[in-house]
């Protein structure tokens, strides 16, 4: 029997002997950074001569791993491997397919440290935000196992007397997983464990700043029992096989988190048959987000406060998520905006190998520039109270960074920059508070900060993003509690963690008997 699904817990850092654990593994995994990492295809290694090397953002000169990188003949070999593992993994009953996924996740339990540790040096995850991130990655396995147990019931449908009719789901067929970096461990299991518990095999091409974690996943899943040639990992230079992944005439599905540019390239290529294709391509595109904290006229301001500041800063601002907008009503703007400037100077900024560090280093030179660039604009657009400092010396470090006064159609408050960066508006009303909310391209994630429910019920309408919050952030959500996905260029609304997610890889097919 499997016990209902709850959520990872996550580490209370405040015991003594969680952060000794923690210490212990950020030293073991810090022995064995620099190593080398091969292409798994048909369950075999294959080493390149060309690496992607994925390096310490908090720390650049420091190697997490050298990690082979393949090629067009790779891809082919791998979706080979792939075409024919299916013929045995599609046999496999839902619930045999789950026993994989509830066996990893027992083995990423076991390991949770020492992968979030790892997240810590490859992505620059402080301690908190690294175990939410492993533990979201064990909710994966367990959710979809148990959603994969119950689709594979299929549904009822209407029978009549002289006729028998049954509904079910069957597999689609070997497909693309194409990750983004920011949830290194999360959203790359999430994304491969959701088509392969439906029974496809995955070509699994991680994003080039985090792929030793993303290794560890593939190991992972290969020590649970997943038979050779289901999971196949290719890392690679994107511009040299993306495109050749989602065109290939045997890829069924892309399952795609990124950026709106990547994502609507894919989205459009994948909509062309080439030669030898016999299907139509699902393509699922999770995107980018513009994300706004709105405080009402009543709210309490500390937790408005702490609200915006959690939203904007957790991770440096680099979560699709991220409420990189601020909008408060004329009569609280004051008040609120600072209490936000007096939380933000308590946040300190590192490496996140080290204890107690709230941020660190964001991903990499390219984010680094652009954020950068960002914050010149917002000098010309808003008024900067708080941070703005910038260091690339050792690290790729931005400080926390308030624009007060900024007109809600500015760039930094249209743009998504993916970084620790927060423009505040005023804003008359309610109605003009939602009108704002609502003014960009984006439509993933809000929250609300307000006592008035009739507010909060119009909100609940008017306010049109995919996850909406209550008096709270509006990042974080939760495997099975908060189902993740936004609307306009935000992307398809897949809802990772929700119970439609694995419909995304599976076909419904009715059969029926005249008797
Ligand atoms: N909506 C969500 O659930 C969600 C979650 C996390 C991140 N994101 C978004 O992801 C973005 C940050 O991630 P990123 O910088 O890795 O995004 P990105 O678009 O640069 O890269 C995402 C992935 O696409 C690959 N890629 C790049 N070009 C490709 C091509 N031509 N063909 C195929 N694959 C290609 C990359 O190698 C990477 O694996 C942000 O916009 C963020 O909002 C969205
Ligand atoms: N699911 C995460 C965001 C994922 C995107 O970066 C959250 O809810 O904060």
């Amino acid at each position: 029997m499997v016990v209902p699904y709850k959520h990872e817990p996550f580490t209370d850092f405040t015991k003594e002997e969680n952060r000794k654990a923690y210490k212990d593994a950020l030293k073991k995994v810090g022995n064995e950074l620099g190593k080398e990492y091969p292409l798994v295809i048909g369950g075999e290694r294959v080493y390149t001569d060309e690496k992607l090397t994925s390096v310490n953002p908090s720390k650049h000169e420091q190697v997490i791993g050298h990690v082979s990188s393949a090629t067009k003949e790779h891809v082919d070999k791998a979706m080979d491997a792939a075409l024919k593992a299916y013929k045995e993994w599609r046999k496999f009953t839902a619930e045999e397919r789950a026993e994989v996924m509830f066996k990893a996740a027992a083995i990423t339990r076991r390991r949770k440290h020492e992968l979030s540790a790892l997240m810590s040096y490859e992505a620059g995850k402080p301690w908190g935000q690294s175990d939410a991130d492993t533990a979201e990655g064990i909710d994966f396995m367990e959710y979809y196992g148990r959603q994969m147990i119950e689709l594979g019931k299929g549904k009822k449908i209407e029978e009549r007397p002289f006729e028998k009719n049954i509904y079910f789901y069957q597999p689609m067929g070997p497909g693309v997983t194409i990750p983004p970096w920011n949830f290194a461990f999360a959203i790359v299991a999430g994304t491969t464990v959701a088509p392969l518990v439906a029974g496809n095999p995955v070509l699994l091409k991680p994003s080039e700043n985090t792929p030793v974690i993303a290794y560890k996943l593939v190991e992972i899943l290969e020590e649970a029992g997943l038979p050779k040639g289901v999971l196949n990992f290719i890392p690679g230079d994107p511009a040299e096989i993306g495109d050749y992944l989602v065109d290939h005439p045997q890829t069924h599905f892309v399952n795609f988190t990124g950026s709106v540019n990547t994502g609507t390239r894919i989205n459009k290529r994948a909509a062309e048959v080439h030669e030898g294709q016999k299907h139509i391509k699902r393509v699922v595109a999770e995107m980018g987000g513009k994300d706004t904290v709105v405080v009402d006229d009543d709210a309490d301001t500390d937790m408005a406060a702490a609200a915006i500041v959690k939203s904007a800063f957790g991770f440096q601002g680099q979560k699709c998520s991220a409420g990189s907008r601020a909008v408060i009503h004329e009569d609280m703007y004051d008040e609120v905006l600072e209490k936000a400037i007096k939380l933000t100077k308590e946040i300190n900024v590192g490496n996140p190998a080290e204890e107690d560090v709230y941020m660190g280093a964001v991903i990499n030179q390219k984010q680094f520039n652009r954020i950068k660039g960002y914050i010149e604009t917002g000098k010309n657009e808003g008024k900067l109270v708080q941070g703005g400092e910038t260091d690339d010396s050792k690290g790729y470090f931005i400080h926390p960074t308030i624009f007060s006064e900024v007109d809600p159609e500015a760039t930094i408050m249209q743009e998504e920059i993916f970084g620790p960066v927060v423009g505040f508006a005023k804003a008359k009303d309610f109605d003009e508070m939602l009108d704002i909310a609502n003014n960009t391209d984006y439509g993933l994630t809000g929250a609300v900060i307000t006592n008035k429910r009739e507010h909060l019920n119009r909100a609940k309408y008017e306010f049109h993003v995919g996850n909406l919050y209550f008096n709270r952030d509006c990042t974080g959500a939760i495997v099975g509690y908060h189902p993740f996905g936004g609307f306009k260029m935000s992307g398809t609304d897949a809802k990772a963690g929700g119970p439609d997610y694995l419909l995304n890889f599976l076909e419904p097919k009715m059969v029926s008997e005249t008797l």
